[in-house]
């Protein structure tokens, strides 16, 4: 089986646990497009859900495959978010953003009573940080927020190199990739994350820094595909420790 296949196998899995009535956050990359598709054939069928997308790619996506679509403006929770991650920790701490849409999936997997991470098993990982770690930053004032950046590294026990995220493909190739929010992204390549509960809070309080994409705490349960079949993992401490 390939990787699109286990992906896709993953997304059928975090479906079975889909209700009518049920509003879902709808994550993004190519894992989460096999969910948005699969669930628009079970819309199609007839199941009654809405769904809030975490990116304008997904937004689309969902558009073309049938799937009501709403806002958080419009309705004030949602019940389960199901979206990949590019790298998976055994305490469900995640790296997401590899595509850029960390900013928006964080905003719907906060508003999710659960969040079900569905992923091909290559993204389990010991200890996060092989996967460089995305940090969506304000173009202005960069250099300031590189250093403090830099500090909060230092003081969490880690080191790297940043660098800003370049667009890949089409005409925007070679441009510095702008988020759905308007800003930038600086991936960090930082081997191993020691503390990524305590990096997630010394990033988060850097002004300029919007967002990262170290995933603490969000995750209820993890849906891994493998060779050897599927494992699904779940969240020991509740939503939010
Ligand atoms: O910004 C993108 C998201 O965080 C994705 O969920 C993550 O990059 C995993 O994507 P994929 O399923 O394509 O590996």
């Amino acid at each position: 089986m390939n990787m699109d296949q286990l992906k896709r196998q993953a997304a059928a899995r975090a479906l079975e646990e889909v209700r009518d009535g049920m509003q879902l956050g709808l994550g993004t990359g190519s894992t989460a497009k096999h969910f948005v598709e699969l669930l628009g054939e079970r819309v199609a069928a007839g199941l009654k859900v809405i769904g809030v997308p975490t990116s304008e790619a997904t937004r689309l996506d969902a558009m073309r495959c049938g799937v009501p679509l709403t806002t958080l403006d419009e309705i004030d929770h949602l019940d389960i978010t199901i979206d990949g991650a590019d790298e998976i920790d055994p305490e469900l701490n995640l790296i997401k953003g590899g595509g850029g849409a960390l900013l928006r999936e964080k905003i719907v997997a906060a508003a999710s009573d659960r969040m079900i991470v569905i992923a091909d098993d290559t993204k389990w990982v010991p200890t996060l940080g092989r996967f460089p770690l995305p940090i969506e930053v304000i173009p202005f004032g960069l250099g300031a927020t590189r250093r403090a950046i830099e500090k909060a590294f230092a003081e969490c026990g880690v080191s790297g190199q940043m660098a800003v995220r370049k667009a890949k493909g089409g005409d925007k190739d070679g441009h510095v990739f702008v988020t759905d929010g308007g800003h930038w992204i600086l991936d960090a390549q930082l081997g191993r994350i020691v503390d990524p509960p305590r990096l997630a809070k010394a990033l988060s309080a850097i002004p300029g820094v919007v967002e990262h994409g170290l995933f603490i705490g969000l995750a209820s349960s993890a849906v891994l595909a493998g060779g050897e079949g599927i494992r699904v993992i779940e969240r020991r401490k509740p939503k939010g420790d």
